[in-house]
């Protein structure tokens, strides 16, 4: 068929002049119903029209994606928006055509589908691709820029371009072809080359560089920022062991509470008596199943794998750390074809004469003023709907079902199940059927659901990064949302499993370890930890709303004998290190047992040495000490002496700052906040479940020392367990090198 006999939108070139920005307005209000754009989005534009490169870095939920939609209605010509995931383009695609805008859709699969030869005549406003099709489809853009015009690329989640990103796609990364291919120099038919816009809410400082760089993005490419503080979101951390039964009844009660005993307008609905769980019973043989008919259908749809499930549950915690647990019971990223529909279309309607200007659909820019703050702080939160994050796909199923036994409407929701189950769970959760879906990662990117007020991380996320982009996921029409991360604050985390290089691991490694001390943080708010992280300055103290602001720090500490005892122990065996006699027999070489670590002590051992050495020391324990080794490597008096990067410091050595502060006056103090693992080693009798709890106990000397007295006579006789040098060769039989002989088993 022939370009010209195909019922394209006619080619306006648009000629856009200084009023440039009345059309936009009226366009705004016309096709969207919104009053003005945002100043970050008019400096999008800005370059787009000045045919500048352009990288947009804005929080979740502010409105990118307008950025890349208007170019389109202000020329007539086709934008092309490179989108990771099908749940993603088909919900972008869906809300534009109730705004009278025509997209399409192309997932990987079914290369000749009639959308796809649409798309590339021209026929639609905006085509939604994923980055392996648009590869393929290089020639028929061509073609596409030379008729019809295309009047810019916009790469969204460009943070999936880099290595160094929380959701790498290596297909992400080979669309530097974009700029060889659509340059003037290439096509001579081109006054100049087609921009590209990259868009994304998750970009440290190093990711953004590696984007302009891999994508090949012009020297002069505009960055345009915008704080990704998200002044509505309360952040909180809690911990729990979030592994049993026992941890889902105390986790989760509030929850239940919100959605089944209170009805909306906060009546009583029903009594729901939680049943004593105990720690090691199965999640299924507490749990009230009065109200499992009124499971959602959609949960009962995975009847087989529930059953299944239930027999995994009971298997022992030996049998979930095996091989085929780990690799199998994980979602890394999503796969782009994450539906059951590989392309799709959507023609424009004709958007409403009148936008409801109170309707819900509508957001405002983020208010930064304090009183504006304080008016959010003062809301109530509302029940909304409630995301929870997991690691592992089996938990999805095992919560979702604790939870429907309570009479919530909740689902699963991973990479493994159907895929028609999962475009369900979507809908029903767009269409406010469902009150929580439990997720792994697979549900994340482009959740754009205005009302969910609250995402539940339960575990430790990979990175700061994968835990902003999905706690961005509430609140997005602007009112209080809360996000909570429970997480064993006790152990530190460990990486899921992925195949990756060497340099992956350790940028893994770093991510994770990042993560991890956003969690053991008692003193700095929340959001200003979040955004510094992206290389933002806060400009506040603090956001007033998260729990370190709420509660405020625990109590500081003069820690200047412990931190010189544990800097003594680690400097002198470094003294003994680099000395040619190797005299370091009064420090740590006593027995043979010991001399097993003489290479290289970790930090486990100068604790035992200290303890050895010091009565006063003698009932603290490694947590403890582990929050204060946290401390002094982030003041910078000790270092990883390990080639390797570990979420906790492991192998510490002094640094020349360490040294110098060994020889410090004695007089002279060293306040600090405790972490929270120091917290919470002082506090193991009781259970605590806020900072501020277990920060008045640690700041009463007279509670510590009950607690450590009654510590000493609670504890359990040690296991003698033995120890092998790291250095031995691996053996089979653990997780890690099962796993590591089972991966380098499948790359050769
Ligand atoms: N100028 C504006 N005025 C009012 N509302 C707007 C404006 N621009 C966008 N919005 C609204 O903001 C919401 C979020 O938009 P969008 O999905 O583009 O966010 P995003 O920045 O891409 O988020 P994410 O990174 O989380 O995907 C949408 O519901 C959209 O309608």
């Amino acid at each position: 068929m022939e370009v010209e006999s195909l019922p394209v939108l006619s080619k306006q070139e648009a000629q856009i002049g200084s009023d440039w920005e009345v059309k936009v307005n009226s366009l705004l209000q016309k096709q969207f119903g919104y009053s003005s754009l945002k100043k970050f989005q008019k400096e999008a534009l800005v370059a787009w029209l000045d045919h500048q490169d352009c990288l947009v870095l804005a929080a979740t939920g502010s409105g990118k994606s307008l950025c890349f939609q208007i170019p389109a209605l202000l020329t007539g010509k086709v934008v092309v928006v490179i989108s990771p995931l099908i749940s993603l383009m088909h919900d972008q695609c869906s809300k534009l055509s109730k705004h009278g805008v025509s997209a399409c859709f192309l997932g990987s699969g079914q290369p000749d589908s009639s959308v796809e030869q649409k798309a590339m005549r021209g026929m639609y406003n905006i085509i939604y691709v994923c980055p392996e099709t648009v590869l393929r489809l290089i020639k028929p853009l061509q073609r596409l820029a030379e008729n019809r015009g295309i009047a810019l690329f916009a790469i969204d989640e460009v943070h999936c371009v880099s290595k160094w990103g929380h959701d790498f796609r290596p297909d992400y990364r080979r669309l530097s072809v974009l700029r060889e291919n659509f340059s003037a120099n290439c096509l001579k038919f081109l006054k100049s080359d087609i921009p590209l816009m990259a868009l994304t809410a998750t970009a440290t400082i190093q990711v953004q560089k590696d984007i302009l760089k891999s994508l090949c993005m012009s020297k002069e490419t505009k960055i345009v920022v915008t704080s990704l503080f998200r002044p509505n979101l309360r952040f909180l951390v809690k911990h729990s062991r979030t592994s049993s039964p026992a941890s889902y009844q105390k986790d989760f009660c509030q929850l239940i509470d919100t959605y089944v005993r209170k009805g909306k307008n906060g009546e009583m609905k029903k009594t729901i008596i939680l049943p004593e769980l105990d720690d090691q019973s199965d999640s299924s043989s507490g749990c009230d199943t009065s109200g499992a008919d009124r499971i959602s259908p959609i949960y009962n749809l995975e009847d087989g794998d529930i059953d299944a499930d239930n027999d995994e549950i009971t298997s022992t915690r030996e049998k979930e750390m095996s091989v085929e647990y780990l690799e199998n019971d994980v979602d890394i990223f999503q796969s782009v074809d994450d539906w059951d529909v590989a392309c799709g279309e959507f023609y424009g309607h004709s958007p409403p004469e009148e936008w409801d200007i109170c309707g819900s659909s509508r957001i405002t820019d983020p208010p930064d003023k304090l009183e504006e703050r304080g008016r959010i702080m003062k809301e109530p939160l509302e029940q909304g709907p409630t995301i929870i994050y997991v690691p592992t796909r089996k938990e999805t199923l095992r919560i979702a079902k604790y939870l429907c036994g309570f009479g919530v409407k909740a689902a699963a929701y991973n990479a493994a199940l159907p895929k028609s189950h999962l475009r369900r769970v979507h809908n029903e959760f767009h269409e406010n059927k469902l009150e929580v879906v439990i997720a792994t990662i697979a549900f994340g990117m482009g959740i754009d659901k205005l009302n969910v007020r609250r995402i539940i991380h339960y575990g430790w996320p990979q990175s700061v990064e994968a835990y902003y982009q999905e706690a961005g996921r509430a609140g997005r029409d602007g009112k209080l949302a809360e996000c909570t991360l429970y997480a064993n604050l006790l152990k530190a985390p460990t990486l899921l499993p992925n195949r990756r290089s060497e340099d992956q691991t350790k940028q893994a490694y770093k991510m994770l370890s990042d993560c991890f001390r956003y969690g053991m943080n008692t003193s700095c708010c929340r959001a200003k930890m979040l955004v510094e992280y992206f290389g933002e300055d806060f400009g506040h103290d603090k956001c007033l709303m998260c729990d370190v602001c709420v509660n405020g720090p625990p109590v500081m500490r003069n820690l200047k004998e412990e931190a010189n005892i544990l800097m003594q122990v680690i400097a002198s065996y470094s003294v003994w290190k680099n000395s040619a006699d190797g005299s370091y027999d009064d420090v740590m070489c006593s027995d043979i047992r010991r001399q097993k670590f003489m290479e290289k002590p970790n930090l486990r051992m100068f604790v035992s040495k200290i303890r050895e050495q010091s009565q006063k020391f003698l009932a603290t324990d490694l947590l403890w000490w582990r929050g204060l080794a946290r401390i002094l490597e982030n003041k910078g008096y000790i270092r990883e002496g390990d080639e390797k990067i570990h979420v906790q410091i492991k192998f510490p050595e002094p640094t020349e700052l360490g040294l110098e502060f060994l020889q410090s006056d004695n007089e002279q103090t060293f306040y600090v906040y405790p972490e929270s693992d120091m917290l919470l080693s002082a506090s193991e009798c009781k259970s605590y479940s806020s900072f501020s709890e277990w920060g008045k106990g640690w700041a009463d000397p007279e509670t510590r020392r009950q607690r450590l007295e009654s510590r000493q006579s609670h504890k359990k006789p040690r296991k003698s367990r033995r120890r092998k040098s790291r250095k031995s060769n691996p053996e089979p039989g653990t997780v890690r090198n099962r796993l590591a002989a089972k991966l380098s088993k499948k790359k050769s």
